[in-house]
């Protein structure tokens, strides 16, 4: 597979420290992330949505460098054009009820600056890829939950993205769409860096090229879909061979001391 080398290293994270309050959730994490689709796994509470939106530049580290497509997030002028240059669907995106799909996806492109000729293109161009077209003219209130995560998608690429990070894309999809998803991951990460957090082992299986693994906000792992299978080959519980790999990943971080 060629991948785009323009934009280098996509995401380069080091030291980051996030928290709420008085609790720390992610410590002193280094993570670095070049082109390709990246699977982000990790149980309940790791810190994988937290992550996200420390990437998505809507969180602030508390401490920690975080630079993304080649520039740092504490530069006001840089951030902006970072903004232009990232997708972002969050776990829970909020939509004028009212809305259009169309509408929503437009409001989108707006918000990350693209030229206002390009915008009906690139609005049917994002419907067009996760099979909501037919549903533009649809008001946002009256979809499935499914075709809601889609249209959520769909703003995610409007601006063709050189860094898309995808919070649980595939819940509520059917296996239909859920397999049709992962082709457009692997077509999109032929030229932009792509990260997608799921509990859905099987995605990371079928459409990731090199996975991380988070542990109460550390990186317990990371590394290619084909080392993570390794891993699992001297135990690990599952039922395939990934699972096996990521069971036993988490066993052995947990059992080296903090
Ligand atoms: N706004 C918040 N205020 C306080 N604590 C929070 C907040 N958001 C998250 N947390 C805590 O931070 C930790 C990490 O949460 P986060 O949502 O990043 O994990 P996650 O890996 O995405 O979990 P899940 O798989 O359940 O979505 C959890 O212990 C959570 O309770």
């Amino acid at each position: 597979m060629t991948v785009g080398t323009d934009i280098g290293l996509a995401v380069s994270v080091a030291g980051l420290r996030v928290g709420y309050g008085r609790r720390v959730v992610l410590d002193g994490l280094d993570l670095e992330l070049a082109p390709g689709v990246h699977g982000l796994l990790g149980p309940n509470g790791a810190g994988k949505t937290t992550l996200m939106r420390v990437l998505a530049t809507v969180a602030r580290p508390e401490q920690g460098q975080v630079r993304l497509l080649n520039e740092d997030v504490t530069d006001r002028a840089a951030l902006r054009r970072i903004r232009r240059r990232l997708g972002y669907l969050p776990q829970d995106f909020g939509f004028y009820p009212r809305f259009t799909v169309r509408e929503f996806v437009e409001y989108f492109a707006w918000l990350r600056e693209l030229p206002r000729a390009e915008v009906p293109l690139a609005v049917d161009r994002a419907l067009e890829r996760v099979g909501l077209l037919d549903r533009a003219d649809d008001r946002m209130k009256h979809l499935s939950g499914g075709m809601l995560r889609r249209a959520g998608i769909a703003q995610a690429i409007v601006n063709d993205p050189r860094l898309l990070l995808l919070d649980e894309p595939t819940a509520g999809l059917d296996p239909e769409q859920r397999v049709e998803f992962r082709a457009l991951l692997r077509e999109l990460g032929v030229d932009a860096c792509v990260l997608v957090s799921t509990h859905l082992v099987e995605d990371v299986g079928t459409a990731c090229t090199r996975v991380s693994l988070l542990d109460g906000g550390r990186l317990a792992f990371t590394g290619t879909t084909e080392e993570l299978v390794a891993a699992g080959t001297d135990g690990g519980s599952g039922d395939s061979p990934i699972e096996r790999g990521y069971t036993s990943v988490l066993r052995g971080a947990r059992a080296v001391p903090r």
